[in-house]
């Protein structure tokens, strides 16, 4: 409608950005398997798709994992939020794996924002391990595990979502 703001992306609002390149993100998922070494062993990982599959192959590959399964959620289209949708749940075969409650099962995603993709999840594994590479404020509560937190108005971009580009000099106006 004329006059009205066009509404702000989850991104928008962030504001701050964290770029993080597949270096990066592969030294902070070895940081992640370290800790979750203490914690395991694991039956199988389940990755939270589709952020969750990247982490989860290199977490199970550094903890010789070999059952992985996938949760299939989607909410975010682009980077607005939407309602969740389960897309696909967890299989039987894993389910089996964690005694109905996920006991000994590790669940994977690649960060925790508002913590809704998170603690749907849990509800259907109660008593897994949820480790993420990325936290935020309001999602740290839900995570068992992770490395490094990033402020609520953060938004970060992983190196599968970006590639590189040039920048202009800062003295031709760049900000
Ligand atoms: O804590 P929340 O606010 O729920 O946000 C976290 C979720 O958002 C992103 O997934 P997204 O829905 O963008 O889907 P994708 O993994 O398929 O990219 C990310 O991978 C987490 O799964
Ligand atoms: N890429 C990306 N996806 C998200 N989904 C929710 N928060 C984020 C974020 O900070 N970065
Ligand atoms: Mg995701």
């Amino acid at each position: 409608m004329a006059g009205e703001a066009p509404e702000l992306s989850a991104q928008e609002r962030a504001g701050k950005a964290f770029p993080v390149s597949w270096d990066q993100f592969h030294r902070d998922c070895r940081a992640l398997t370290w800790r979750l070494n203490e914690v395991g062993p694991f039956h199988a990982v389940i990755a939270i798709t589709r952020g969750g599959l990247v982490p989860a192959a290199i977490v199970a590959r550094e903890l010789g994992v070999r059952v992985i399964d996938t949760v299939c959620i989607a909410s975010y289209d682009h980077n607005k939020q939407g309602e969740l949708q389960v897309l696909k749940g967890i299989s039987e075969a894993a389910m089996k794996l964690g005694g109905g409650t996920g006991k000994g099962l590790l669940i994977v995603d690649d960060l925790v924002d508002t913590g809704k993709t998170g603690r749907l999840v849990r509800e259907m594994l109660p008593d897994a391990h949820f480790a993420t590479v990325y936290a935020k404020p309001m999602g740290r509560p839900l995570v068992d595990t992770f490395i490094t937190e990033v402020s609520q108005d953060t938004w970060i971009f992983f190196p599968w979502d970006t590639a590189l580009s040039f920048q202009p000099p800062l003295r031709d106006g760049a900000a």
